[in-house]
C-alpha cells in the first residue's frame, strides 16, 4: 500500500470532514461529504460551486477530519477537473488521542505510461556533490517539468518525498547504498526496497547486473523475494550488457534500462551510443518489455535517436542536472583548444 492509499484508509474512517479555503485573505469553511480515491488521486466530494470557484483562484486548502479525540489535518493544493477537485499535493498529520502523530506526504499521480516517447529527467546529487539537497532536487524536478519532461528519476526517500510535494510526474525511485561485500549499489537489498515502497515511487529501479548482491544473493532470488513481498510494485532493471538485458526480460522486470552500460567490469570501455546504439537496436528485437535508454545520453540528438529506434522513454541525468559535469565539459574543451 502506498502513502496515498494508507492516508485514504484513515480518512474514510472519519465521520466529520471540513474543508477550509481562502478568498482575498478571507477564510471560508465548509463541511464536506467524503473523500474518494481514484487512479492515485484523492478527491474531495461535496464541494459547492462557490468553493470550486475559490479553489480555481487560490488552490491552497486545508482539510480537517475529526472523530472524537482523533484528528487528521491536511494542507495542500487542490486541482479542479471536470467540476471535481482533488489534492495535487498535500501534507497530512494524523493525531491520535494519546498524542502520538503520523505524517503523510501525498501527491496526485499520473500513470507511468505517460512517459512513453518522452523525456525522464534524473535529478540526483550524492552527499559529496555540491547540490546534495532534497530541496534542490525538488526544484530541479520542477524545472524539468516546466521544460516538458514527463517523468523524474530520483535517489533516496527524502528526495522522492520532496519531489512529490512539488511535481506530480511519475517517479522512478532508487536508493544508492554501498555494502562492503558487493559492488552492487543501486537498490541492492530488501532494506532499500522496503524504504522505497513506503515512499511510493511509481517504479523502483534496481541493479540487474549479473553480480551477486550483498549477502551473496543472486538477482533471480532477489527479484523473486521482491515479487512475493510486493506483487504490485513495478520494477525497472538497470543493466550493463546485452546478456543482462535478456536475463532481465526472462526474470519478468516491467521495464529494462541501459543505465549501467560502461559502469561494470563486464561492460568496461563500452558506451551506449557506439555503432549507432547497437546494443539498444539488438535488445529491441529480442525483449518483450519496454526498453528505457539511460546512461550517457548527453545530447538532445542522442535522446531523439533512441526514441526513434523504439525505446519506450529516455532518462537524461548529468547533462541536465549536474552543473559540475556540464561546466567540466566546457573547461575540458577550452583546455584542449588552448594547446
Ligand atoms: C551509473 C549510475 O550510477 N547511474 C545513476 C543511476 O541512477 C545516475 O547517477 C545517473 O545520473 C543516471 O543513470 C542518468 O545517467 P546520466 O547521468 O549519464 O544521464
Amino acid at each position: 500500500m502506498n502513502e496515498i492509499e494508507r492516508l485514504y484508509t484513515f480518512l474514510v474512517q472519519f465521520p466529520e470532514l471540513y474543508l477550509a479555503t481562502q478568498e482575498q485573505g478571507q477564510p471560508h469553511i465548509l463541511p464536506i461529504r467524503s473523500v474518494h480515491l481514484e487512479n492515485g488521486r484523492l478527491y474531495v466530494i461535496g464541494c459547492d460551486k462557490e468553493t470550486l470557484q475559490r479553489l480555481n483562484t487560490n488552490p491552497k486548502a486545508a482539510l480537517l477530519a475529526v472523530s472524537g479525540q482523533q484528528q487528521l489535518r491536511m494542507e495542500g493544493r487542490l486541482l479542479i477537473e471536470d467540476s471535481r477537485c482533488y489534492f495535487r499535493s498535500a501534507q497530512a498529520e494524523l493525531v491520535s488521542p494519546d498524542g502520538t502523530s503520523q505524517a503523510f506526504h501525498i501527491s496526485a499521480q499520473r500513470p507511468f505510461e505517460n512517459v512513453y516517447g518522452k523525456l525522464i529527467v534524473s535529478c540526483q546529487a550524492l552527499p559529496e556533490e555540491p547540490l546534495h539537497s532534497s530541496v534542490i532536487m525538488a526544484r530541479m524536478a520542477e524545472a524539468a517539468r516546466r521544460a516538458g519532461a514527463a517523468g523524474i528519476r530520483a535517489n533516496s526517500t527524502a528526495d522522492i518525498q520532496a519531489i512529490r510535494t512539488q511535481v506530480d510526474l511519475p517517479i522512478i525511485g532508487i536508493i544508492k547504498a554501498e555494502y562492503p561485500d558487493s559492488p552492487v549499489y543501486i537498490t541492492p537489498t530488501m532494506k532499500e526496497i522496503d524504504a522505497l515502497v513506503s515512499a511510493g515511487p511509481d517504479v523502483i529501479a534496481l541493479d540487474a547486473t549479473d553480480r551477486l548482491r550483498p549477502g551473496n544473493i543472486s538477482l533471480a532470488d532477489f527479484v523473486a523475494a521482491i515479487r512475493s513481498r510486493y506483487p504490485q510494485q513495478k520494477l525497472m532493471a538497470d543493466c550493463s550488457t546485452p546478456a543482462e538485458i535478456l536475463q532481465a526480460d526472462e526474470l519478468g522486470f516491467d521495464y529494462i534500462g541501459t543505465t549501467l552500460v560502461g559502469y561494470t567490469e563486464a561492460s568496461r570501455g563500452h558506451r551506449i551510443e557506439e555503432n549507432d546504439f547497437e546494443w539498444i537496436r539488438q535488445a529491441l528485437e529480442q525483449i518483450h518489455v519496454p526498453l528505457i535508454a539511460e546512461g550517457n545520453i548527453d545530447t538532445p540528438e542522442k535522446a531523439r535517436r533512441v526514441l526513434d529506434l523504439g525505446c519506450f522513454s529516455v532518462v537524461v541525468g548529468s547533462a541536465i542536472t549536474r552543473p559540475q559535469n556540464i561546466a567540466a565539459r566546457f573547461t575540458a574543451a577550452l583546455e584542449k583548444e588552448g594547446k
